[in-house]
């Protein structure tokens, strides 16, 4: 992402309905010169979903996010926040996204209680109740008359949220929010963006870690040199392509049999010894039949997924060729 600082965070302003878009992209460009960062994006995200945002260096993660939030205006296309324009209504609209956009910019020597009070002065209508709550919501109360100065990065990462969090916003949206945490920080920011989301926020957030990714989104939207290359469920996205690992024994001759049918030549034993195979009419069942009556009973079948990075990488390149073509 880019240097650019900003944990920010405004104020709400109305209930957001049932199945509600929150967030639309239509056609988002933004030109630096000749070169395009975001091309023609159109992204749409609904109430309750947590979006992982993804695409390799300089593929307009940070160009998108930082048009969604008002800070830099599109060439061409438009964004709707909650059903609406935000080109027309950004006062109305901006107050209503929290955002925590790499290292956010806190006061590191004030204490977080004082960053939050000082955020909240800016805001306006920041309770000392809200502070408290969003404090423990982050689970930074044992240390919140500290100086920000003495916080681990996790910790920083944290109070950034916080501030993102203060007036209660329905979207939230996270650049690298795992960044610089520990695997014991990474674990706590995944179960935070998991309460979040079943209190009714939005998320989008973008990261490198993509086995994260993989465990916290509903939907993953990739891009590529400023195109959408992908926005797909992550289960659609990791669905193997009509291949089953089986557990069984005599592994190496139940394979050599079934690389004699019309439909087994491309199956084969992985690293494990565990018998990747394509099925007899793409179905399981067929397949648990064939291995029971050629005497090679099978001890698991399960249908082969794909990890993120596998399916991340092969987008990536496949996309990476068109454009050289
Ligand atoms: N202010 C700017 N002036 C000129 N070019 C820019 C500017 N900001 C971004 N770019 C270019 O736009 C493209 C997209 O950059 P962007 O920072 O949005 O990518 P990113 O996906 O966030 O990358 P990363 O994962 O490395 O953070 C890059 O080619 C970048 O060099």
């Amino acid at each position: 992402m880019s240097n650019h600082s900003i944990a920010t965070t405004m104020k709400n302003t109305g209930p957001i309905q049932e199945n509600e878009i929150v967030l639309r992209t239509s056609d988002l460009t933004r030109r630096y010169g000749d070169r395009v960062a975001v091309n023609q994006l159109n992204l749409e995200i609904q109430r309750g979903e947590i979006v992982g945002f993804l695409g390799p260096n300089g593929a307009g993660k940070t160009t998108t996010i930082r048009m969604i939030l008002g800070l830099i205006k599109p060439t061409a296309g438009r964004i709707a926040l909650f059903g609406r324009d935000l080109a027309s209504e950004p006062a109305h609209l901006l107050p209503r996204i929290g955002a925590l956009v790499e290292m956010p910019a806190l006061y590191l020597h004030l204490t977080g209680r004082d960053n939050l009070r000082a955020f909240g002065a800016v805001f306006g209508g920041v309770s000392q109740q809200r502070i408290d709550a969003v404090m423990a919501r982050v689970g930074l109360q044992a240390r919140q008359k500290d100086r920000v100065r003495t916080y681990s990065l996790g910790m920083k990462q944290r109070l950034g949220l916080a501030v993102a969090l203060l007036n209660n916003p329905d979207l939230l949206i996270l650049d690298e929010p795992a960044n610089g945490l520990d695997p014991a920080g990474i674990v706590e920011m995944r179960e935070l963006m998991h309460r979040l989301v079943n209190e009714g926020k939005t998320i989008l957030f973008s990261s490198h870690l993509l086995a994260e990714v993989q465990q916290i989104c509903t939907r993953v939207a990739v891009i590529n040199a400023g195109k959408l290359v992908a926005d797909k469920k992550i289960e659609e996205l990791t669905r193997g392509q009509g291949e089953y690992v089986v557990q069984l024994e005599q592994a190496r001759a139940a394979l050599a049999l079934i690389q004699q049918q019309s439909w087994g030549k491309k199956a084969y034993l992985d690293t494990t010894g565990k018998l990747i195979t394509p099925s007899p009419q793409d179905s399981g069942r067929e397949l648990s039949a064939f291995l029971f009556q050629a005497g090679f009973p099978p001890e698991s079948l399960t249908p082969a997924t794909q990890n993120l990075e596998q399916v991340f990488f092969s987008l990536i390149n496949s996309n990476s060729q068109k454009g050289a073509e």
